[in-house]
């Protein structure tokens, strides 16, 4: 979690199965305005589980609609970074939270975080933003346990504004899968769009959300996304990633290990669920004697399959693909080959690709200073819509101070 000292969430009960929403005191997407909220210009921070880096955006919002989106960054680690990071994911389920290596990765990235707000408020024109929606690095999250490094306090004070944090525990602790979070701001950005429609994130997982005919939203984390495909390429060529899709493009897939790869336990659970970066990873051992080109085409297959047998309870007629994977040529063709409804990246609808889960955590900050609901029964499996995140302020100028008491007091 993105605070400092703080142990893994821990969640006492197994889940739940994917759903229309049944409980009408219970609002399915987060479209109904509300007058008196105010607006607010938030920087929403996230680091993926690629490793590649840290995306910041800005996002003015009321926590329900978006007034205006941009501009937005990315800062990539430092190679030293992201193999100390690697490092800890590898080790993360036996670690705690002081440990030296941990709190030395988390020093590391929490600087990152602070050079990416103040770069970014500067290229904005030097604005000053209401609120900072910080995510952390996942380091670990499996059922029952999520946990985001980075330190939430030193982030605020550094930039002297208030910062939300520690998004996934109270989903955790409620029961819920703590992931995906992105589903109530993919239903914001669709208001208005003719459903059934999906948005497709392909980051290092791929998570997908589906808004219904009738207002509900149903989310999940399909499979894996491009994680293992880096892996791999970065294993056989020494790239960080399949760049353009030039080594799958090449390759031909082998059914017999994707068959393999599809008969996890994940795919047969029932949905909402969550994963982790590694959760396939042992999949990559299949692979072994392919060449690098037919394991990058199966790998690219892995992924667009198991969004294709996702059980919808309606086909979407569009799917809107954000994230990393949408640069990958391959993928899209394989996503193109296997479902049905068309697939464009959200740049088709004006949106940005690159910066919408940073986006999505100033949105969420957003709805967390306002009590309102980050997940719902059929995003996470929590019981019931449930707000969640921390907000951290104790050291701000005065000024600040009383300009976050105000901002509370429309917490409902
Ligand atoms: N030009 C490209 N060609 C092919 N793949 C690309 C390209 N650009 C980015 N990617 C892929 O996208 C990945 C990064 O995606 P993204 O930034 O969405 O991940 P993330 O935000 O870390 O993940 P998550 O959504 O799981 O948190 C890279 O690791 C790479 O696999
Ligand atoms: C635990 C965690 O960090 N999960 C990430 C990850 O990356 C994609 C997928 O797995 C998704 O579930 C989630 O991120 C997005 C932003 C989410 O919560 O919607």
């Amino acid at each position: 979690m993105a605070g400092k000292h703080a142990p893994p969430a821990v969640r006492p009960d197994p889940p739940h199965s994917l759903r229309p929403m049944t409980d009408a005191s219970a609002p399915a997407t987060p479209t109904t305005p509300d007058a008196s909220a105010p607006r607010l210009i938030t920087v929403g921070l996230m680091s993926g589980t690629s490793l590649d880096g840290v995306d910041a955006a800005i996002l003015t919002t009321d926590g329900t609609q978006i007034f205006s989106h941009g501009p937005a960054l990315t800062l990539p680690y430092s190679p030293a970074l992201r193999t100390r990071l690697r490092a800890l994911l590898d080790e993360a389920t036996h670690c705690n939270a002081q440990d030296a290596q941990v709190l030395a990765a988390e020093q590391a990235l929490t600087d990152v975080h602070v050079q990416a707000v103040l770069t970014l408020c500067d290229k904005a024109g030097g604005i000053t933003p209401d609120l900072i929606g910080f995510h952390g690095q996942t380091i670990l999250h499996e059922p029952g346990r999520t946990w985001q490094i980075g330190d939430a306090a030193q982030l605020s004070a550094a930039t002297n504004t208030p910062v939300i944090h520690d998004f996934r525990s109270a989903d955790v602790l409620a029961g819920g899968e703590g992931a995906p979070l992105a589903p109530l701001y993919h239903a914001a950005l669709l208001h208005g769009q003719p459903a059934p429609v999906a948005v497709l994130n392909i980051g290092g997982v791929a998570n997908m959300t589906l808004l219904t005919q009738s207002g509900d939203v149903l989310a999940c984390d399909t499979g894996p996304g491009n994680a293992l495909l880096d892996d791999w390429t970065f294993q056989h060529t020494g790239q960080r990633y399949d760049q353009d899709g030039t080594l799958s493009l090449r390759g031909t897939v082998n059914p017999a290990v994707l068959e393999r790869l599809l008969d996890h336990p994940f795919f047969s659970r029932p949905a909402p669920k969550s994963l982790d970066r590694l959760s396939f990873h042992k999949g990559l051992d299949y692979l072994a004697g392919l060449s690098a080109e037919d394991g990058a085409a199966t790998l690219v297959a892995f992924t667009a399959e198991t969004v294709a047998r996702m059980p919808l309870p309606a086909a979407p007629q569009a799917w809107f693909v954000c994230g990393g994977g949408r640069h990958n040529p391959a993928l899209m063709a394989a996503l193109r080959q296997r479902v049905a409804g068309t697939v464009q990246p959200v740049e088709a609808l004006g949106w940005d690709g690159d910066a919408l889960e940073a986006e999505c955590f100033g949105f969420l900050a957003a709805r967390s200073l306002l009590g309102l609901p980050l997940s719902l029964p059929t995003t996470t499996g929590v019981p019931r819509p449930l707000t969640g995140g921390g907000l951290t302020c104790g050291s701000l100028a005065p000024s600040r101070f009383e300009a976050c008491a105000r901002l509370m007091a429309h917490r409902t």
